[in-house]
């Protein structure tokens, strides 16, 4: 089979306008896909160099491909499978900052750069106050984006039109608003003057954006099949659901820099991306972490599977329309029509999306998605969501690390291993509840509140003792 690269396929010279920081399955899937698409259509000419984020990542899987690779995305579309193989050529450069530190910062003198883009997962936009040595390769996203941005200021003299548009694709709140806050604070840290904080605030453009395609990554159990399929060998195969959407807030300079909207894919700028935001996280991502544990528990491995099951499939259905959708404020019609779209994708035949990739920081994603739903449902109606105790039940329990014999291979925060660690050295289920719920230091607020630890013991009580599929169909009243 013929290899992939650049003297056997594509080869398109284009000028380097993107830095991209994070070289992942979701940006690869998403955000190169569309410059593709905005590249083959003439809206731009841009390729993109990839900065790998973390000393450990696929920059030299990729750079092996001399950045060539193939996006697979498969759905059903008005009850039709659609299916498409795309092979990307926007990647036209790699740099890793730890190995070549110099190189990154050579990118900075660029006269052709326009736009930052990143995903460095929800931890990444985060302060590292210890980022002040930039000499050497910051540990941090922002660190290294502040070191990047006080070259290109110094060697361009404060230049007004040298700021770039900056695009962070990150699942949090206001993603551009709180880069370009800790970019500011780190700057104050590191004893940057008024006229560098003035240039970095003034001539940079950022902008908050919602992302949404579900993306599982590597096909392991295709991947030979699209091979042959497509006549070459790649190993940096990404596959990916058809949907997608890019929500960007309106900024001029981004929007001319970056029109991604004028391709005719599901891009648009808003004025404000907040219900976009809430009703994605709280119905797409929320639903998909509430029911990792109780699905998985149950002997299930995908969320095609749970959502099909009688019993998962129900409490999913439950919790989705009895406490997440009467947190969010949109006409009910619409509410409906997308709550039903992301049930349909969950269901989606042809992407094999892991309950176990989805567990990953679930500890995090307990309180980033699903908490918040909590907190407007009790606004609401004055009493706890029944469905999130009951999954938050089923998380005490997965991180016990058991499902039958077989060891649960748990990924979160060290930190928030050994809290659950420590947390069943007690076989008390009430005291179990109590510290789950009132760890102040992990859900930034006290969940034992109002009855909730006599109802979360009830249910790990139910959970250990009948099993979790027993469990649920008590909980669902079956
Ligand atoms: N895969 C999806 O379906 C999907 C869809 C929408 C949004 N997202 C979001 O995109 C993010 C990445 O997903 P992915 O599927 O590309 O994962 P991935 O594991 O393929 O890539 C993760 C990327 O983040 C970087 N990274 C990890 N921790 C970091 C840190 N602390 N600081 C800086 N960089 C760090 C890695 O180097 C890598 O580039 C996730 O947080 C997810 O919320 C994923
Ligand atoms: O990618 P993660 O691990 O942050 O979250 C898992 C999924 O909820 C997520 O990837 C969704 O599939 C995605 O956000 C859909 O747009």
């Amino acid at each position: 089979m013929k290899e992939l690269n650049r003297a056997n396929f594509e080869n398109k010279k284009r000028p380097i306008k993107v830095m991209q920081f994070g070289e992942g399955n979701f940006l690869r899937a998403f955000v190169d896909w569309i410059l593709q698409d905005l590249n083959n259509k003439g809206v731009i000419n841009a390729n993109v160099v990839v900065v790998q984020p973390t000393p450990m990542g696929r920059n030299k899987e990729l750079a092996s491909q001399d950045g060539l690779y193939t996006v697979c995305l498969e759905g059903i579309d008005k009850g039709e499978k659609v299916q498409s193989r795309q092979m990307i050529d926007v990647l036209g450069d790699f740099v890793c900052p730890y190995d070549d530190y110099a190189k990154f910062l050579e990118y900075a003198k660029s006269e052709d750069l326009e736009i930052v883009v990143s995903n460095t997962t929800e931890a990444g936009i985060a302060l590292d106050t210890t980022d002040t040595d930039f000499t050497v390769c910051p540990k941090s996203y922002p660190g290294k984006l502040l070191a990047f941005l006080k070259a290109r200021y110094d060697h361009f003299n404060g230049a007004e039109d040298k700021g770039l548009a900056i695009v962070p694709c990150e699942l949090i709140d206001y993603n551009g608003r709180e880069l370009k806050r800790i970019l500011v604070e780190l700057a104050e840290i590191n004893g940057y003057d008024k006229e560098f904080i003035g240039w970095l605030t003034s001539a940079n453009h950022f902008t908050s954006t919602l992302v949404d395609r579900i993306v599982p990554g590597y096909p392991k159990d295709k991947a030979e099949e699209i091979c042959n399929e497509v006549g070459y060998n790649d190993i940096n195969l990404v596959k990916g659901e058809v949907f997608h959407l890019w929500v960007l807030e309106k900024e001029p300079f981004v929007q001319a820099k970056l029109p991604a909207d004028k391709s005719g894919l599901n891009v648009i700028f808003a004025d404000d991306i907040t219900p976009y935001k809430q009703r994605k996280v709280k119905i797409l991502n929320g639903s998909h972490t509430a029911m990792v544990p109780v699905a998985y528990l149950s002997g299930i491995d995908t969320v095609r599977e749970a959502v099909t099951d009688s019993d998962v499939g129900k409490f999913v259905m439950g919790l989705v329309n009895d406490e997440v959708k009467p947190t969010i404020d949109l006409p009910a019609d619409e509410m409906d029509a997308f709550a039903n779209s992301v049930i349909e994708r969950f269901m989606n035949p042809f992407i094999r999306h892991e309950l176990m990739s989805i567990a990953l920081n679930s500890t995090t994603k307990f309180r980033t998605r699903l908490l918040p739903t909590y907190n407007d449902y009790r606004k609401k109606f004055g009493k706890s969501p029944e469905h999130i105790l009951f999954s938050f039940a089923s998380l005490c329990v997965f991180f016990k690390g058991k499902r039958g014999d077989e060891d649960i291979a748990l990924k979160d925060d060290e930190e928030y291993l050994k809290f659950w660690a420590e947390l069943w050295k007690d076989d008390d289920c009430i005291e179990i509840a109590k510290k789950a719920l009132s760890a102040e230091n992990i859900w930034q607020q006290n969940l034992d509140e109002d009855g909730n630890a006599e109802k979360v013991a009830g249910y790990i009580k139910d959970i250990l003792e009948l099993g979790e599929r027993a469990a649920l169909k008590k909980f669902l009243g079956e």
